[in-house]
């Protein structure tokens, strides 16, 4: 019988399995951050243990790290939490080693989800982990990736293995055109909306169909960036050209006879015809409509055309329960359309929406509608995923557009995403943000989040709330 992508990567990196089905699987890729390595490397230090694999270890500063004050270094770093895990993070790798290390200030600095593919450290067939649960991402390149917990981080290091179980195989299959100005993130949030958070649990899904072919290697990060907010613990696409195109050239990626050898290789990465799917879902792309979240999950999505829901509709009295509770955190009346939504902030940044072709959309939308970021926006920021991604954008002069209309161009990290840094929002505000989580406080205490695409976020800034974007691209 044929396999599915996912079974032919993990059969790939099977060391051994028990009876149960635990199994022994070898890691290719370690992505470290500085949040969850501390306590690891702390023990290995205290093991008297080394790092197994160093060449797998690729690193760098991303959530504590400042959007602004660069030029004081690490005196512009106000917190001193955050500045200790920084500084940390550069003690350890400079005891343990890496592969390559990208710390704050350097060029190719960013959050770790963008600077893994940038660098050619993410390539198809390997497993790829991190001590972060977006590492779902990297699985847009054919690659088995899924977060760990910080006891794992310490495992990989220790053994370059990690315990794991098989999931089961889920097939979401978009099939067909978008409509103008839907993009990769209305598709994920429509895909999310229509499984919930918790449909993908103990799958590893694959996205596949027309719609995900013809996405960007960008788009296709986007959807298996928010794998996880679906319930999967990770995401894949299979490999094509656009996969090896990407690829090629960048920093980490093989050379000469072993990229020849490689690309034989990942030719074979995609599933095979008759291959067995446990959950097929299939959404129709010309369908999706701009998407906009309006509670605290990800799956209490809705589209722009649509109005905030009326718990007293709902018959089940969780879900009523939970719509309440959401409504009233979210500070929002049953039936107000939602292009009536009028915002406090705007996010445009983290691991899901802050790559070079995000920032190309955001600033055509700003470039076409001509105006300045509306009076009641108090703050619009457009935060680049990478030193690379910024310096793209500059060269591009994709910059001066976001800041002659009044947007903050920043430096590189999670910023606003996760607001572990100094980027917050005030308690009660409101935001347009193109991240991928809008739990209660997630921006800052009692801050308002609404997910959206990084063009209904860039419109949202200009008009001062939420706009049926089709008819502004
Ligand atoms: C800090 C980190 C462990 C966390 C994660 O695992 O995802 C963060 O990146 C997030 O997005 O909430
Ligand atoms: S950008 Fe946000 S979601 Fe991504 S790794 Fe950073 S904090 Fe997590």
């Amino acid at each position: 019988m044929g396999r599915t992508l996912y079974d032919k990567i993990w059969d790939e990196h099977v060391v051994h399995t028990e009876e149960d089905g635990t199994t022994i699987l070898y890691i290719d890729r370690h992505l470290v951050h500085e949040v969850t390595s501390p306590q690891a490397f702390e023990g290995l230090r205290e093991a008297g243990r080394k790092v197994w694999r160093i060449s797998s270890i690729v690193a760098t500063a991303d959530h504590n790290t400042p959007t602004t004050g660069w030029e004081r270094g690490y005196d512009g770093i106000a917190d001193p939490i955050s500045k200790e895990q920084i500084t940390t993070l550069d003690a350890n790798i400079k005891e343990f080693g890496a592969a390559a290390f990208f710390p704050f200030l350097s060029k190719r600095q960013g959050i770790v989800h963008v600077i893994g593919p940038e660098n050619g450290a993410t390539l198809p067939g390997m497993t790829v982990v991190c001590g972060d649960s977006h590492t779902s991402t990297h699985g847009a390149f054919g690659a088995l990736a899924h977060g760990i917990g910080t006891s794992e981080v310490e495992h990989v290091m220790a053994t370059q293995t990690l315990l794991a179980k098989k999931a089961k195989n889920m097939l979401v299959k978009v099939e067909g055109t978008l409509a103008r100005g839907c993009t990769a993130k209305d598709i994920v949030l429509a895909i999310i909306g229509k499984i919930g958070t918790a449909g993908g649990t103990g799958y590893t899904i694959e996205f596949a169909g027309s719609a995900i072919r013809a996405l960007s290697m960008e788009g296709r990060m986007t959807v298996c960036n928010m794998a996880i907010e679906g319930g999967a613990r990770a995401g894949l696409v299979a490999v094509d050209q656009k996969t090896i195109d990407y690829v090629k050239g960048r920093l980490l990626a093989p050379t000469g006879a072993e990229w020849d050898m490689a690309v034989q290789y990942w030719a074979t990465l995609h599933s095979d015809a008759d291959a067995k799917f446990d959950t097929v879902v299939e959404l129709d792309a010309s369908q999706i409509l701009p998407q906009v979240t309006w509670g605290t999950s990800p799956e209490m999505v809705l589209s722009i055309e649509d109005r905030v829901p009326d718990p007293g509709k709902e018959k089940d009295a969780n879900k009523r329960g939970a719509i309440e509770r959401a409504l009233t955190y979210m500070g929002l009346q049953p039936g107000k359309a939602l292009n009536d939504l009028y915002i406090d902030k705007v996010f445009i940044g983290s691991c899901t929406n802050s790559r070079i072709e995000d920032m190309r959309e955001a600033a055509a939308v700003v470039k076409k509608l001509g105006q300045k970021v509306a009076k009641n926006v108090k703050l619009a920021m457009v935060v680049p995923g990478s030193g690379l991604v910024k310096e793209q954008a500059e060269r591009e002069g994709l910059d001066k557009i976001f800041t002659a209309a009044g947007f903050e161009w920043r430096e590189p990290g999670c910023s606003m995403c996760l607001a572990m840094n100094a980027d917050r929002l005030e308690p009660g505000e409101r935001c347009a943000s193109t991240s991928n989580r809008n739990f209660e406080g997630r921006q800052g205490a009692g801050g308002r989040t609404h997910l959206v695409s990084p063009a209904m976020a860039a419109a949202a800034a200009v008009h001062g709330h939420f706009v049926d974007i089709r008819k502004f691209v």
